[in-house]
């Protein structure tokens, strides 16, 4: 096929990443699907069968209708029951197919539903394994391909194979030979039909791998549209995306190639069946082993096998395409998940802690500020990485504020992502209170945290959503009181919508400064007894930072604050500071004792800090 030629080179290899499952496996995975809806697909077998049957009287009832004005007799009556037949008959079609396309939607948003509670609760080592996109059209894209697996086919199958067994016993009681020469002939174009079988399970796969990849580089773009347009890769980007709906086209259309190939191969049975038949029956007619008539019922029986057979086809091919969707689904369905969801109960609670708390947007939860040790903590992100923490150790008691500094890459970040338990340690432990994050619910102890990541991640929606995603049920008197305290309250009072303003997505339509409040914002409304913080390493003005600066200072006398620190504002202000270096642990003090006693946090205080827009240079 010349579409080949067509292939772009801008494809990315790495498309066909998706497993094949084994057949068993894929059988189990489609069973699971359908066995909640499996008495409404009997039922809806049964109305097929029910339709045909009537479809099947119809001509008796004409036959009967005939004879009748034949004889000249009243026909009102059967003509009533003639259409009486039909629209019965219609009736238990349509109900029939009602019924399977309910239950195949059904299926899908079983699927979606199970894939997208899945999908939340994935570890973050496992979300950075794959693609975002791919993983997005799975749920969207592949999930419909289970539609028809999971009920069409099936009563295909059942009806097919009924149709198919009754046409060929009539046959064997009719010419025993004459079904054998049939057989024969179908078995023979049979081999061309499991060879096209296979082809389209691939075919689809690949078709079905590539419509994730055109999700992934249109999550690609969209995740950085400035970007995008700043370094002026649009036709490029562009290029990337359709090389991947080529890819999908290819594919696609080789699928449909080989559907075309097995559709046809049972119509090509047939006729060939046909001739045979006509010409060995014709001997066997010439010889009086048979007479005429019984030649030309077989040759009936031959077209009515047409229906059945393609039924079967239908079926098969059919569960090829649902094959092929469900590796994919059951894939992402096996990727590693976290014990237990992190609901809002955590937060919720945390915000209604005690009252002065929470009027400050700091509960605290009743439980007083954590503590947080780490002992000897080794840790790399994957295997065939090199370690980025080799045994770090320190220990925070709360209240009060620990910066981190170091070196860009010494592995201050991945202190926070440890004690959230995003990743876990490769060796040595982490303790919140004296209990290793192990140990802890993940819901209770992410309850207990409010994080403040360094790009200050803001999501499409209005500010209020922003600010009540990780404490739900915070009351408005908490919101305000926050807003002033992040010095947002005079943005909000600007803004036509106040707090009902639409953000945009990733809350372009907030300034950087803006955003980096609102995270702050959002992680005091959760009332946290931690506060991570991971210091943007600009965006803030000197007002505002000043203010936020203040408002850290405050928080962290009754709750732990750590910080990954970019500014020497933030570090004179600290209690202790952890100096990593190359994942480990060089110094901790004050600032003023490590700036006599450590020559790497000297240098930093001198040139890093220095360097980056940090106000209040007064520590020097
Ligand atoms: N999710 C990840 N997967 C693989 N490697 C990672 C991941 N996150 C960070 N790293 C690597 O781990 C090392 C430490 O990263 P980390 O973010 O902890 O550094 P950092 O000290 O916070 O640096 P910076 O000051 O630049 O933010 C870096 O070399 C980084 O490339």
């Amino acid at each position: 096929m010349s579409i080949t030629d067509t292939a772009p080179a801008a494809v990315p290899p790495d498309t066909d990443t998706t497993p094949r499952l084994p057949a068993r496996e894929t059988w189990r995975a489609l069973y699971r699907h359908f066995r909640p809806h499996r008495a409404v697909v009997a039922l809806g077998t049964l109305l097929a069968l029910f339709g045909t049957v009537a479809g099947l009287a119809q001509p008796l009832a004409a036959k009967a209708l005939v004879e009748r004005l034949g004889r000249d007799e009243p026909i009102t009556g059967i003509l009533l029951g003639l259409t009486a037949l039909v629209v019965a008959g219609t009736a238990i079609q349509a109900a029939g197919s009602y019924l399977l396309e309910r239950t195949a939607e059904s299926v899908v948003l079983s699927a979606r539903r199970s894939l997208v509670g899945r999908l939340l609760r994935l570890r973050l080592p496992e979300v950075e394994r794959t693609q975002p996109g791919d993983l997005m059209s799975r749920i969207t894209s592949d999930t419909t391909l289970l539609r028809a697996v999971t009920t069409e086919s099936v009563v295909s199958a059942v009806t097919g194979g009924l149709g198919f067994v009754a046409t060929l016993v009539m046959m064997a009681l009719m010419d025993p030979v004459l079904l054998g020469t049939t057989l024969g002939v179908i078995v023979l174009i049979g081999g061309a039909f499991a060879f096209a079988m296979p082809r389209i399970a691939e075919a689809t796969r690949r078709s079905q791998a590539a419509v994730g990849e055109i999700s992934s580089r249109l999550e690609r773009v969209f995740g950085a549209f400035r970007t995008v347009k700043a370094s002026g890769a649009e036709a490029r980007e562009t290029a990337v995306v359709e090389a991947a709906a080529r890819e999908a086209w290819r594919h696609g259309v080789k699928a449909a190639k080989w559907q075309a190939v097995a559709g046809s191969s049972v119509g090509l049975a047939v006729q060939v069946s046909f001739l045979a038949v006509l010409g060995i029956g014709g001997a066997r007619v010439a010889a009086g082993t048979i007479t005429v008539a019984e030649l030309i019922a077989f040759l009936l029986y031959l077209f009515y096998l047409i229906e059945p057979v393609s039924a079967l086809v239908q079926a098969v091919t059919q569960y090829q395409v649902g094959s092929a969707a469900i590796a994919r689904i059951e894939e992402a369905e096996r990727l590693e998940v976290e014990d237990a969801a992190p609901g809002p109960t955590g937060a919720a609670a945390a915000v209604a802690g005690t009252a002065a708390g929470a009027a400050r947007g700091v509960a605290g939860g009743g439980r007083g500020p954590a503590s947080v040790v780490f002992e000897d903590v080794s840790f790399r992100y994957r295997d065939d990485l090199p370690y980025v923490h080799r045994g770090v150790s320190f220990e925070v008691p709360g209240p009060g504020m620990t910066a981190f500094v170091g070196p860009s890459g010494a592995g201050k970040t991945t202190v926070f992502g440890l004690v959230e338990r995003f990743y876990e340690a490769t060796g040595g432990r982490v303790l919140v209170d004296g209990r290793d994050v192990r140990r802890w619910p993940v819901a209770e102890l992410r309850g207990a945290i409010g994080y403040v990541e360094q790009d200050a991640p803001v999501l499409a929606g209005t500010l209020r959503e922003n600010l009540l995603f990780a404490a739900p049920d915070a009351t408005e008197e908490q919101v305000r009181a926050v807003l002033v305290r992040a010095r947002l309250d005079g943005l909000v009072e600007r803004l036509p919508d106040g707090l009902d303003t639409v953000v945009g997505h990733r809350g372009s339509k907030l300034s950087g400064g803006e955003r980096q409040r609102v995270a702050v914002a959002r992680a005091l409304l959760r009332g946290p007894r931690l506060l991570l913080l991971d210091e943007a390493t600009s965006q803030l003005d000197a007002v505002n930072e000043q203010a936020l600066r203040d408002v850290v200072a405050e928080v962290a006398r009754e709750v732990t604050v750590l910080v990954v620190a970019h500014r020497l504002s933030t570090v004179t202000l600290a209690d202790r500071i952890v100096v990593m270096d190359g994942g480990r642990v060089r110094a901790v003090g004050t600032h003023e004792e490590l700036v006599a006693g450590d020559p790497l946090y000297g240098e930093l205080a001198a040139t890093q800090f220095l360097a980056s827009r940090g106000q209040g240079v007064s520590g020097t």
